[in-house]
């Protein structure tokens, strides 16, 4: 495909976006439509999409309108290209642009949430959590994330995987973030397809995710609960710490593909049941369901489909599975708390309101990570309560 028609593809799955499609659904869809597109091709496209969905008001501002034709034309401007090129009407390309397209508005004049592609109601939530952090942070969401690997030490060293990775010509970089965490710098693409990952010495897994996991502080043989545990991801990274997990979810179909994850990480995992995970752990471990707020580099869509109910919604299930969590532990036992979210209501503010409800529990470390940190945003409390108290 040319340049040129990869825009027109853009063009036509951002309008079914908009028009209420996910994104992943309608790339699936046109990639089926478009048998002749080659891998490269639906790479491409893929960019420019992500890339307007992550940008969409201050790109629908430099292209004239929200539309996909409006996207991906503020994406070309926004990335200093001439459009003129591109936007030619031969054949596959988009038709030249309108004398009204001509007219290129200064994103300098737009109000902060356009230029910062937030939704109105969102940028003061961020700035109440993030204070002066905040417009570099939303700035960094207007970016693609980097590709992280956790290297499964129950299997081999963070050397031994860099070097294996290198020889299937992957490029790696050690990142501060974790001390099993590896940056990709070349051949992102090639990971699900290589031995190393196949034979599971390394998963993908955010760097932040990681450093999450290792505030946990586990001990080989603790016993610990991962009460969602969704794909499996932070299990998996506990497991290979040496505790004996039990993974659990509400949604039972999340942990579909958990067992054959652990067999390829060589490690054991126990699957309970929805409401059959047991009591008297060392630790229970919540990685709660929340607006994904810190992962939006990743999931943008998740920026435009959040609502303010449905963020009323996330807190009070967030506020049930703290109180849910602290019957499951041993007493004198931990139970941890996490959210890839930024926003302090689904945070700490529900931290302290638990420590309200249930003064038996004290707060002994919290963590907040940005996407300045280099991985996604994520937040993590852990609490302990005195023997006897529960
Ligand atoms: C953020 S995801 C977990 C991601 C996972 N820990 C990982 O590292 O891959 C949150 C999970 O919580 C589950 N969930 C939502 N409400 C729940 C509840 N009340 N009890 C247990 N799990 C719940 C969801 O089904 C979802 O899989």
């Amino acid at each position: 495909m040319t340049p040129a028609a990869r825009l027109s593809a853009a063009i036509e799955i951002l309008d079914n976006w908009l028009a209420g499609a996910a994104p992943e659904q309608v790339l699936t869809r046109w990639g089926r439509a478009n048998r002749y597109a080659g891998s490269k091709d639906r790479a491409a496209i893929r960019d420019i999409v992500y890339d307007a969905v992550r940008c969409r008001r201050s790109f629908a501002t430099l292209g004239g309108g929200e539309t996909g034709r409006g996207l991906v034309l503020g994406g070309l401007r926004a990335a200093g290209a001439d459009p003129d090129g591109l936007f030619t009407g031969d054949r596959f390309a988009p038709s030249p642009l309108t004398e009204e397209e001509r007219t290129v508005l200064d994103l300098r004049n737009a109000p902060p949430a356009v230029r910062l592609d937030l939704p109105d109601w969102v940028l003061p939530l961020m700035q109440d959590s993030l204070g002066a952090d905040c417009e570099a942070v939303a700035h960094s969401l207007r970016h693609r994330a980097p590709v992280f690997l956790r290297v499964n030490t129950a299997k081999v060293s963070r050397a031994g995987a860099q070097a294996a990775l290198a020889d299937e010509g992957i490029g790696t970089t050690e990142h501060t973030l974790s001390d099993t965490a590896l940056e990709v710098t070349s051949g992102a693409r090639r990971v699900h397809i290589s031995r190393v990952y196949q034979d599971g010495l390394v998963e993908l897994q955010d760097a932040a995710s990681q450093a999450v996991v290792d505030l946990l502080d586990v001990t080989p043989g603790m016993r610990v609960l991962d009460y969602c545990a969704g794909g499996g991801g932070k299990a998996l990274a506990l497991a290979a710490q040496g505790a004996a997990v039990t993974a659990h979810d509400i949604d039972a179909g999340r942990m579909r593909d958990l067992p054959e994850r652990a067999r390829r990480a060589g490690v054991d995992i126990d699957i309970s049941a929805p409401g059959q995970s047991g009591d008297g752990f060392d630790l229970v471990f919540a990685d709660a369901p929340c607006s994904g707020s810190g992962s939006w580099r990743r999931a943008p869509q998740g920026k435009w489909s959040l609502t303010r109910d449905g963020l009323d919604a996330l807190c009070l299930m967030q506020a049930t599975i703290l109180d849910e969590i602290a019957d499951h532990v041993r007493p004198g036992g931990r139970i941890a708390y996490a959210t890839c979210s930024l926003f302090d209501e689904e945070n700490m503010s529900q931290i302290k309101a638990f420590v309200a409800r249930r003064p038996e529990w004290t707060l002994t470390a919290s963590r907040r990570f940005t996407p300045l940190d280099g991985g996604d945003g994520f937040f993590v409390a852990i609490l302990e309560t005195s023997p006897g108290t529960r």
